[in-house]
């Protein structure tokens, strides 16, 4: 009995010494106020069950800096958007040690020399790469606006045997006709229906057919982007290799595994381990199906980004594995720009006053820069400073971002630091803590936006932001300080919504709606809470756009107009 007793109070002063150094924490001067939550998880549930609304509440409760628990990691959040500069410019708040906890828990491998890796790579989408890189996109998104569009074709034949046969239902196409019919891959285009007409739907337009025109085509709206926005992107930085030889190393197989990865990608963020989610190692197991580095670099219009971040690493002797983890790394960061083309097409078509407004702005200029003699000929071509200089596209896109954004700007604290706010309140911030800035969080303030939860497309038009009386220097942080590619993504993402205005009819079908889904706070981007169905037709006599690279040519080697993006 007497060896229990012992045995029994070892056990519990072993744990209680456990938890004291693991879990509590006593607040020491000049730190800031700590939100306690439960003894164990510490704050883990309500952050991720609605991060921005915990974070509120604690912000009311406690004031504006203040920390909290995470499992057994203490988070200090800085919530005064005022002193963003300060906080990412403060040395010893350090990415490094973020960067790995990604490529460690979420991908499994350690990037060599990452810091100077991503700078030399960080090059390759700025300055003359960055013109060049929109070129090569934008000569991808025509082709698969084309393709697209072939397969409304295609829905056109299968009406006129709908006809005959008297069906009076949907059908699905049968996955081989679609294969061979454009480039999509099976996957994508099992999903694609084709609306009859004969069952059209109440309060919808008769599908517009005629001689040689297309009929509406059905989709899912996540497949209807992948197949316009993901398959350009995805081309634009892996190029366009020897077709068959790359297997499933094909957009839309990559893009639908990417969805199925990601659903697990915060509790492998949170270092799961990925052998619990078997889904993801499935998909995982397909997405490391890629060309060899040697073919890669090799292969025809793979971006510089590709060739000299795998160079680099080969020269550290990094392995073929680790060079695959970096590729998914790499389409991980550019599925944020999928994600945000997705909710463009859904925003556009969700309401017609904003598709009115946009359609109009992007109608008008295309007509004032339209040259050729006829129909048939008109073309006009765009410059990334006239892409720029659309104040409704920026407006619309940037309203995307300030709504959709759930990036957490994490940074480790590297050695003990007092941190000053702007307005000269100073906090003590222990070594090995985690600080953080959450966007959400400022992009929902209805101080700085007022009707925050209102999508406003034209918010941004002319606009000034205040918070406290005084102007908010940056409104939008979604892409934090660090990100190379803000300027691209933007780029991208106007020219595409400049592109799929002026080419297609898109429309949600009856009733479809969906939301941002607000416990995935912590993806750069929320997805939706579930897809919804669309459909669409190519616009007959649509000017052919161009995209011109003028980079070097009157002095444009900076990007000028409207929010081209700024990394401090
Ligand atoms: C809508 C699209 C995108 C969003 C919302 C986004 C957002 C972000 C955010 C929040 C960070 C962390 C920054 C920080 O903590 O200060 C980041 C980092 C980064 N982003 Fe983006 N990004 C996007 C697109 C892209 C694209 C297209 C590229 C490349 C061409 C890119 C390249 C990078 C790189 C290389 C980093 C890491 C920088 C470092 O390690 O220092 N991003 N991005």
């Amino acid at each position: 009995m007497m060896v229990v007793t012992v045995l029994l109070g070892g056990l519990i002063t072993a744990l209680t010494y456990a938890y004291l150094r693991i879990f509590y924490r006593r607040r020491k001067p000049g730190e800031p106020p700590i939100v306690h939550g439960h003894f164990l998880l510490g704050n883990s549930l309500p952050f991720t069950e609605n991060a921005v609304n915990f974070l509120n509440k604690s912000r009311d409760k406690v004031g504006d800096v203040f920390t909290f628990r995470l499992l057994n990691k203490y988070w200090t959040m800085v919530l005064d958007i005022h002193s963003y500069e300060l906080f990412v410019k403060e040395k010893n708040f350090d990415f490094k040690p973020i960067e790995e906890m990604v490529n460690n828990n979420v991908f499994g491998y350690h990037l060599v020399d990452g810091r100077k890796m991503v700078a030399e790579a960080g090059q390759k989408v700025s300055g003359k790469y960055l013109f060049a890189t929109v070129e090569t996109f934008a000569k991808n998104l025509i082709e698969a606006f084309k393709q697209t569009s072939k397969q409304t074709d295609n829905c056109s034949r299968r009406k006129n045997i709908t006809a005959i046969n008297q069906k009076n239902t949907e059908m699905k196409i049968d996955k081989q006709e679609v294969h061979h019919s454009g480039e999509c891959g099976s996957i994508a285009d099992s999903e694609l229906f084709i609306d009859s007409g004969l069952n059209q739907q109440p309060g919808l337009p008769t599908g517009e057919v005629g001689p040689g025109a297309g009929v509406w085509c059905q989709d899912e709206l996540r497949n209807f982007t992948s197949k316009i926005f993901f398959s350009p992107v995805f081309y634009t930085i892996f190029g366009r290799g020897d077709t068959g030889s790359s297997g499933s190393f094909h957009p839309q197989v990559v893009h639908k595994n990417f969805d199925l990865f990601h659903k697990y990608f915060n509790f492998l963020l949170f270092g799961l381990p990925i052998k619990l989610f078997p889904k993801a190692m499935e998909a995982v197991g397909v997405l490391a199906q890629q060309p060899s580095s040697a073919e890669m670099v090799n292969r025809n219009g793979c971006s510089d980004y590709i060739k000299h971040s795998t160079q680099f690493m080969l020269k550290n002797n990094q392995s073929e594995r680790d060079i695959i983890c970096h590729n998914l790394i790499f389409l991980h960061i550019n599925y944020n720009t999928f994600r945000v083309a997705y909710w463009c097409l859904y925003k556009l078509m969700e309401d017609d006053v904003v598709m009115a407004a946009v359609k109009k702005e992007v109608e008008d200029v295309v007509e004032a820069k339209r040259t050729g003699a006829n129909e048939a000929e008109y073309e006009a071509e765009f410059t990334a400073d006239d892409i720029n200089k659309l104040p409704i596209v920026d407006s619309f896109l940037n309203e995307i971002m300030r709504v959709m954004c759930g990036v957490l700007i994490a940074r480790e604290c590297t050695a003990d630091t007092k941190f000053t706010t702007v307005d000269g309140r100073t906090f003590n911030i222990r070594q090995g803590d985690r600080i953080a800035m959450y966007p959400p969080v400022f992009h929902h303030d209805p101080e700085v936006f007022q009707d925050p939860e209102t999508f406003k497309y034209d918010r941004f038009v002319d606009a000034e932001f205040f918070k406290h009386g005084v102007r908010v220097k940056h409104p939008m942080t979604g892409f934090g300080s660090l990100c190379f590619g803000q300027k691209l993504a933007m780029l991208q993402l106007k020219w595409f919504i400049i592109n799929v205005v002026n080419s297609f009819k898109v429309e949600l079908l009856n009733g479809e709606r969906t939301l941002p889904n607000k416990t995935m706070y912590g993806h750069e981007i929320l997805p939706p809470t579930h897809d919804v169905k669309c459909r669409f037709i190519p616009r007959e006599r649509a000017c052919t756009l161009k995209f011109l690279n003028n980079y070097g040519s009157n002095g444009s080697r900076q990007l000028n107009g409207t929010s081209s993006g700024s990394v401090l």
